[in-house]
């Protein structure tokens, strides 16, 4: 796939869905690192794996499936990439933040992002979820920003605002499901911080996200989040928190993929309950045709 993307790429790929999907999602899923079973939930399932979607990026990252999946949640359409497209697997960040832009040709208002990271904040711990309340985007601060280009107005302005992005509403919503479902004791709110990866962090530069008041970092999200913002969708956020950063140079755990993965595993139900119970009481019109 080439680089830069116009409105006509996003298009056809979006009509060759709407051709093989008899769905139209209004709420659109992206599963992290080892979150695919988020899909699992979905009633009435059409899936499609990515090398079959005309114009998809394909997934290379162990825990990412690979397959866009469509279908219901508590009677509300919704679609959802088991699997997402990282800067570091090579894609530019457009290609990494192509299936938003497709999602919003579909008809998509309302975009759940969810992803693995480590935590910075010292009450954190393993296993926790964060519901995320804002963002920063280290790769955009530093000039790597998917809306870099020539500006599409069919999507959205040259100069978006990013203040208040993660939508208050779905978070209370969300809080309040929590306590209702007896898990507030690992239910935490928190800046998400995006680095490019693919390489963990060193423990200066740990410190240094502590010190700028990151409670979790990661390596996604932000892109997808600044995409979907850009078109006028509502965003809502949860990081897993699979493990500690290290931030002591006493330390002598390190972290890797595979313990990420793990502890996926560990809350993968909460999260498809979270999920599940959030869409069902949002307040969006269902067409299913
Ligand atoms: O796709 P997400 O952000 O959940 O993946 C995280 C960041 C890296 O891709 C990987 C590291 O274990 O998990
Ligand atoms: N750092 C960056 N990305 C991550 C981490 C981390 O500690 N854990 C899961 N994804």
């Amino acid at each position: 796939m080439k680089d830069q993307i116009c409105y006509d790429d996003y298009q056809k790929t979006a009509s060759w869905l709407l051709s093989q999907t008899q769905h139209r999602p209004k709420v659109a899923i992206i599963c992290g690192s080892g979150l695919g079973m988020l899909a699992d939930a979905l009633k009435c399932q059409d899936s499609f794996p990515y090398s079959d979607i005309p114009g998809f990026p394909q997934s290379t990252v162990q825990g990412h499936a690979g397959r866009l999946v469509f279908g219901e949640l508590k009677g509300k359409t919704c679609v959802c990439m088991q699997g997402r497209f990282h800067m570091y697997e090579g894609h530019s960040l457009c290609k990494t933040t192509f299936p938003v832009r497709v999602f919003k040709l579909l008809g998509v208002e309302t975009l759940i992002v969810t992803n693995a990271a480590g935590s910075l904040a010292d009450s954190y711990q393993v296993g926790d979820i964060m519901i995320i309340k804002d963002h920063i985007n280290f790769p955009g601060l530093a000039g790597l920003n998917p809306l870099n280009g020539p500006n599409d107005e069919k999507f959205g302005p040259r100069f978006p605002p990013m203040s208040g992005v993660y939508d208050k509403d779905l978070r209370k919503i969300a809080f309040d499901l929590c306590k209702s479902m007896g898990v507030s004791q690992f239910i935490q709110e928190g800046v998400y911080c995006m680095v490019g990866g693919p390489n963990f962090e060193s423990i200066a530069e740990a410190r240094l996200l502590h010190r700028l008041g990151v409670d979790a970092v990661g390596m996604s999200t932000a892109p997808e989040v600044v995409v979907a913002t850009h078109c006028g969708m509502r965003v809502f956020g949860l990081s897993l928190i699979t493990n500690k950063v290290v931030k002591s140079y006493n330390d002598t755990e390190a972290v890797n993929h595979e313990a990420v993965l793990e502890v996926s595993k560990l809350r993968s139900q909460t999260l498809q309950m979270l999920v599940t119970e959030l869409v069902s009481r949002m307040d969006i019109n269902n067409n299913t045709t």
